[in-house]
């Protein structure tokens, strides 16, 4: 099969060294010197040092080159960007005949609090066939052939078989889902939980806290899911509880790193210049903290993110007004 993987940050390029194994792929990224430093080392250094890059994987910044790779029948083009770099990527696809895209991005677009599907609805057209790669999956265990279970989210059977087609393989399982929004909102939300994780966890709150607050942040997650139009059985799946134990627990999650930092008095500046990496939880609470009241949907602990995050609360203060809720029904709505 021909793939085109469009960003080169860490999952995109961990996901062209997994798939080189088996099909023809082009990584493409912006930054023309990254690239060529890349195709001459055989690393990229800056997103996922220390692995090597598969002889057969191409790595180019010719964007013309890279789409006319997926012209065929067999194309398939696998977008990797941020998710603030996904709006800009579909502009630049506008027009060009592009045969499918899949998308790998967790997050809700800041200031719109759209989510990808309708971004790339929105600018491409509701046509094209197209779906959202999720799941528990750190780039680095891809990049080093560890096993993987993915979702393919598409209401689109046939490029949802292409998916499987293409990515299943020996180390990474994919299973099919046709809830798109379920999908995109359990990749999104679970980054702001592990935020939340990683600020308890630098609190020293224990591990009782840890299961109590990712318990919560679930039952969060499939609240604003549902408003959304999500089937509640897909949060208990993959791109839900899945992802959601991943990124929490995870020492290799930048969210999780997000919130130790917090807890450690670090201003999110410093943090996330420290990352130099995207850790999508930190501009995904802002989003879903508008939406979620634009929706009329009780988000606590997002809430909580968005106020250390943004309005300068102290991570304690915030945890002891957590804990000083009201009790309720524990399925309540
Ligand atoms: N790293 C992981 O383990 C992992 C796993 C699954 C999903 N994801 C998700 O995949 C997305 C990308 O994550 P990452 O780890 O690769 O991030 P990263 O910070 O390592 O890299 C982001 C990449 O996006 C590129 N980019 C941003 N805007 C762009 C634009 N307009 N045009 C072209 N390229 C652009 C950057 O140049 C960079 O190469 C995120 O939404 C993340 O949540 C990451
Ligand atoms: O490192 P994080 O926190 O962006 O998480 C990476 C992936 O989304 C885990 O599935």
């Amino acid at each position: 099969m021909h793939i085109t993987i469009l960003g080169a940050g860490a999952w995109g390029t961990a996901l062209a060294i997994a798939l080189a194994a088996r099909h023809d792929v082009v990584l493409w990224g912006r930054n023309r010197q990254a690239m060529s430093e890349a195709a001459r080392t055989r690393e990229n250094s800056a997103y996922l040092p220390g692995l090597p890059l598969p002889e057969n994987l191409q790595i180019t910044a010719d964007f013309a080159a890279a789409l006319a790779h997926v012209a065929g029948a067999d194309g398939l083009l696998i977008g990797a960007t941020s998710m603030a770099g996904l709006r800009p990527l579909v502009q630049q696809l506008r027009g060009q005949a592009i045969p499918n895209l899949v998308w790998l991005c967790k997050g809700l677009e800041e200031g719109s609090a759209q989510l990808p599907h309708q971004i790339v609805r929105e600018v491409l057209g509701a046509h094209l066939p197209a779906g959202v790669l999720s799941g528990p999956s750190f780039a680095q265990e891809v990049a080093h052939g560890l096993p993987c279970a993915l979702v393919i989210g598409s209401e689109d059977a046939a490029l949802r078989e292409q998916v499987v087609a293409a990515v299943h393989g020996p180390a990474i399982r994919v299973y099919s889902s046709d809830d798109v929004v379920g999908v995109e909102v359990g990749g999104a939300v679970k980054n702001i939980l592990a935020i939340a994780t990683g600020i308890i966890d630098g609190l020293n709150l224990g591990l009782n806290a840890r299961a109590a607050l990712i318990t919560r942040g679930l039952a969060e997650i499939t609240r604003l899911g549902i408003a959304l139009g999500a089937r509640a059985e897909t949060f208990m799946g993959l791109a839900g509880m899945g992802d959601l134990i991943l990124t929490c627990t995870g020492d290799l999650s930048r969210n999780r790193k997000v919130g130790l930092g917090l807890a450690q008095g670090k201003p999110l500046s410093v943090i996330v210049a420290e990352l130099g990496h995207v850790a999508e939880g930190v501009r995904c609470a802002a989003a879903v903290r508008t939406l979620a009241q634009r929706l009329g949907v009780e988000m606590p602990i997002t809430d909580a993110v968005a106020g250390i995050l943004f309005d300068g609360q102290s991570p304690h203060a915030t945890v002891t007004q957590l804990l000083s809720r009201n009790p309720r029904d524990e399925s309540a709505a």
